[in-house]
């Protein structure tokens, strides 16, 4: 039998960096059964998460062994830390041709891992070349309901100093690298260009609570919110201000529909589609109230360059659909009355941008928020604050919303968050390519004042339910791009919609502490440092 290619790779590029096959082998197995055998995964940023999780194994082991002899100390740990960094430098550098072995033959026996197709929705290689293109209206904060905490945290910096801008070194991970910009935007073309990212004039974003909840003031709820995020301080108004069960709704865009209603709404059967002047390219858009009824009649109707496009996003579409709407690519120029009548309505999957125009992509995006997935925001039981969950089965692959946050830079953001840890959703879409670029030009998402409902999305070590897709936004120089957020997984109805904000939970240079993760998952990063920290000497 021929060994599988990927698990020779695999266990190739552990061994330079000093992993034996044998340690590798078991988290391999656990890595492909809990990730669905998604390869693209696993090998993602050169087999970063494998060579995490066996080393995260390796901890466990020791502080294992550790426990049961009563002592342990830090010195001991900063071996493996050491390693790890080297593995990533390792990693980096490795690029090997596949070839056999006599292990990888045994493995593939032992796991009888197919050559399977994984999903598209996390190719590196599908990213590149389908970039989506969406035009985001940066919401104000609620003034009802505004997190006190920064954007989640994808980066830390600990080369920063309080008093002073300083440049920026390269974050320094463990978790996950941010989103990688190599992934945003090349290969994209000036065909595109159009400017269309514009913040909107303050006005609050739409965040209701319902029920119960309706009678707390807002005071009220904005004082339970900013002490909301301190898991050890939950003030008792909260539970006033949204039950486990959650009462509390939120709905984006100029709708402001509570849940019942939400179901019911025409919202979900109809939009309207506004036309971008310049390349022809459509964005859809919820009418600020009202609603076409012709919307809701033949699904998806496309016209010529700088027509209408009527969409009534409803259910989601069939492998068989898709592979029509991109024959239909031609919806987007010269064709007249181009009809998709089987489309009801749309939830973009992200597995499938890979097969869809660019520009129906782009339309697609935008319905997946204006389908309004019914979300709430809810008051965590243990601790963590508020957090957002879906009402409904999410099936993989769905796209739940994008982040949206006040563009800063660096510097600005650091300026701005002198006393909490803060650490930046970088936007550069050259990130890491031009090498390491400086806080006073890098950009980055702030969604401490402005933003949308992505900010009750908290934290869960590396298996989180969401993955966050860098999204193209039309600039000339395609520096910038969004972050949109699909399911990696299918998400039960009142299942917490998490995300890896790939926080460094070990990085104790930074000058503020983080929280103290509560994510519960096994690979919680923060639970076996802190564990870890009952046994250091310093
Ligand atoms: C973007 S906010 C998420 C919403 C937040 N829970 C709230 O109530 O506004 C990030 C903050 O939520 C809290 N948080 C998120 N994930 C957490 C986790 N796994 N464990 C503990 N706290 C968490 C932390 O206070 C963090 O600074």
């Amino acid at each position: 039998m021929t060994p599988n290619p990927r698990v020779v790779q695999a266990f190739r590029s552990m061994k330079e960096i000093g992993i034996s096959d044998e340690k590798v082998k078991p988290v391999l197995k656990k890595l492909l059964k809990l990730y669905d055998r998604n390869w693209e995964l696993i090998e993602s940023e050169n087999y970063r998460i494998l060579a995490d999780a066996i080393f995260e194994e390796e901890d466990s082991k020791q502080e294992e062994s550790f426990d049961e002899e009563g002592s342990m100390t830090d010195e001991l740990l900063r071996p493996l830390k050491r390693t790890r960094l080297k593995t990533q430098e390792g990693l980096a550098s490795s690029s090997h041709p596949i070839d056999s072995s006599n292990v990888a033959e045994t493995i593939l026996k032992e796991l009888k891992v197919e050559d399977e197709l994984i999903p598209r929705s996390l190719q590196q290689k599908s990213l590149e070349s389908n970039v989506v293109n969406m035009r985001t209206e940066i919401q104000p904060a609620s003034p009802q309901l505004q997190p006190p905490s920064p954007v989640p945290v994808l980066s830390d910096h600990s080369g920063r100093d309080k008093g002073k801008q300083k440049v920026q070194t390269r974050p320094n991970y463990k978790g996950k690298e941010p989103m990688s910009p190599h992934v945003a935007s090349k290969g994209t073309g000036p065909e595109n260009v159009s400017v269309a990212l514009r913040i909107k004039d303050p006005a609050p974003e739409p965040i209701e609570i319902a029920g119960a909840s309706a009678s707390a003031s807002v005071s009220e709820r904005h004082t339970s919110c900013e002490l909301a995020t301190d898991p050890d301080e939950i003030p008792s108004e909260l539970e006033i201000a949204s039950s486990p069960l959650g009462e509390m709704q939120i709905s984006e865009g100029n709708e402001m529909l509570a849940l019942d209603a939400l179901k019911k709404s025409p919202a979900r059967d109809a939009c309207d589609v506004e036309n971008v002047e310049g390349n022809g390219c459509v964005v859809a858009r919820l009418l600020n109230g009202s609603f076409n009824n012709h919307c809701s009649a033949n699904g998806f109707v496309g016209n010529a360059e700088g027509e209408e496009l009527v969409v009534s996003p409803q259910r989601h579409l069939t492998p068989k659909e898709l592979r029509c709407l991109h024959d239909a690519s031609d919806i987007t120029k010269g064709e007249e009355n181009v009809e998709i009548s089987w489309m009801k309505d749309v939830v973009l999957h992200v597995s499938e941008i890979v097969s869809c125009p660019r520009s129906l992509v782009r339309v697609l995006v935008k319905l997946g928020e204006i389908l309004l997935i019914p979300r709430q925001v809810f008051l965590t039981p243990d601790g963590r604050g508020w957090g957002l969950r879906t009402l409904e089965k999410l099936p993989k692959g769905s796209f739940v919303c994008e982040f949206v946050g006040e563009i800063l830079t660096i510097s600005e953001l650091y300026a701005r968050n002198r006393e909490k840890h803060t650490s930046p959703v970088l936007l550069d879409a050259y990130w890491g390519l031009k090498g390491v670029p400086k806080d006073e030009e890098a950009l980055c998402l702030d969604a401490t004042c402005y933003g949308n409902v992505a900010r009750f999305i908290n934290h869960r070590c590396l298996d989180a339910n969401l993955i966050e897709i860098p999204v193209e936004v039309e600039t000339p120089d395609l520096h910038y791009y969004h972050f949109a957020f699909f399911t990696t997984r299918d998400v039960n109805p009142l299942e917490e919609l998490t995300w890896d904000y790939g926080i460094d939970f070990d990085d104790l240079d930074h000058p503020v502490k983080t929280f103290q993760c509560r994510c519960g998952s096994k690979f919680c990063r923060n639970m076996k440092r802190s564990t870890r920290s009952k046994f250091a000497t310093r």
